[in-house]
């Protein structure tokens, strides 16, 4: 098919799926062969739907192709909202047969990915990703799942997908604030490791911003080979596939400090990896003059660059205690022992640790 730019392969022995990547894919490409039984159910938002719904249907000829709707926002990742696709399921008389369709950025990922891993015991999924940051990361690696209050991403499952879907050019409906959003997760692969990856995004990240097609294509297959490998290589976060992590403990807490959706995730992420380079020289890992580039890269994604105004150190430290990393009370952070090089660690010195809070953040 001649809008299929890219394909490459996230290789899981018996659960290993392609990722498809092109421009103009939705409406013409051909999923209906990842899905073994006759039903699809389709889950996306009242954002995405309008945009893509029709095209996305068209992906399935031949099936019986039903959908649910979910409201927008990260302040929807929920067991409510959840529930909403157990009911379109069960309405719709979906059987253990059925296959699932994320449409729409990570927040639909994470959902559907885990409707389907409930569903009946666990149905099959496909990932339809429509936001640079889903076609980066969420929709590759399995991890689906849902916030509570007091933690991100806290109640989930890994389940892989069957296929991945990425059209490039659904990108070009997305609001500027969720383009830099995606491109905090492209820049956390050049940072832990891409070198040359990372010194191309200095280069072209206006272009990146600016949408141009030639330059998104190039990232997204990047980032893909990139995060396909870490998960590859340690498919549930046993060690390696942590590194992912970068930026994530610090931006974790910072989206639940504000209240789901009021920072998104890659806003948080962004400033959480300033964050994490700021210890990572203190602790003598990186140079300051690797620091600041990695900061002037952030700033020039549009990324903000410090937490949320009234977020103190004691604060970050609540919120970070129930990192999912943590072992027996122990912190552990992911860490850059070099540009291109991360690392996790439960080393880092809470002296350290206690300056950056304080570098960042407002007195108590
Ligand atoms: N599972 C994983 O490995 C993983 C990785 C990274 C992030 N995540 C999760 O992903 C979520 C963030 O995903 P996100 O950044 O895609 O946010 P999102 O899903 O909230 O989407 C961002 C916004 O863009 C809209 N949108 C989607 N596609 C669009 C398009 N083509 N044109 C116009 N608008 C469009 C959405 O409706 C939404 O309003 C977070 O919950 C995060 O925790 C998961
Ligand atoms: O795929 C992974 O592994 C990641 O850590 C990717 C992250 O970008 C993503 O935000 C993920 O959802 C975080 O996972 P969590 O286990 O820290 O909730
Ligand atoms: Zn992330």
């Amino acid at each position: 098919m001649s809008n299929l730019l890219r394909e490459l392969s996230v290789d899981l022995g018996e659960r290993s799926y392609p990722i498809f990547i092109g421009q103009g894919l939705l409406g013409n490409f051909d999923l209906s062969r990842f899905v073994a039984g006759s039903q699809v159910m389709i889950v996306t938002n009242e954002t995405v739907a309008p945009l893509y719904l029709e095209s996305a249907i068209a992906c399935f000829p031949g099936k019986q192709v039903d959908t649910v709707l979910l409201p927008d926002g990260e302040s929807f990742k929920d067991w409510q909202t959840l529930n909403r696709i157990f009911d379109g399921l069960l309405e719709h008389r979906h059987t253990r047969k059925t296959t699932l369709v994320a449409l729409g950025g990570g927040v639909v990922g994470d959902m559907a990915g885990f409707a389907a891993a409930c569903y009946q015991r666990g149905v099959p999924f496909i990932q339809i990703p429509t936001t640079l940051l889903s076609q980066v990361d969420s929709s590759v690696g399995g991890k689906t799942g849902i916030n509570h209050p007091l933690g991100k991403n806290m109640i989930g499952a890994f389940h892989q997908p069957q296929a991945v879907l990425i059209d490039t050019r659904s990108l070009q409906t997305l609001p500027p604030r969720e383009v830099s959003a995606g491109i905090a997760e492209v820049i956390k692969y050049g940072l832990i490791r891409d070198l040359d990856f990372l010194a191309w995004l200095e280069e072209r990240v206006g272009d990146l911003v600016a949408l141009k097609p030639d330059a998104l294509a190039e990232a997204i297959y990047r980032s893909c080979v990139c995060k396909a490998e870490a998960v590859a290589l340690d498919e549930r976060e046993g060690g390696l596939r942590a590194i992912l992590n970068l930026g994530h403990t610090f931006g974790h807490a910072i989206e639940t400090f504000a209240g789901y959706g009021s920072w998104l995730h890659g806003e948080a992420v962004g400033t959480g990896m300033i964050m994490a380079a700021e210890l990572s020289a203190l602790e003598g890992m990186i140079s300051q003059a690797d620091c600041q580039r990695i900061t002037r890269l952030i700033l020039d994604a549009g990324l903000p660059g410090k937490p949320p105004t009234g977020m103190t150190a004691d604060d970050f430290m609540n919120l970070m205690a129930v990192d999912k990393k943590n072992i027996d009370g122990q912190l552990r952070l992911v860490l850059l022992r070099a540009l291109g090089d991360a690392v996790v660690t439960s080393e880092a010195s809470p002296d350290n640790l206690a300056l950056t809070l304080a570098r960042f953040c407002g007195p108590q």
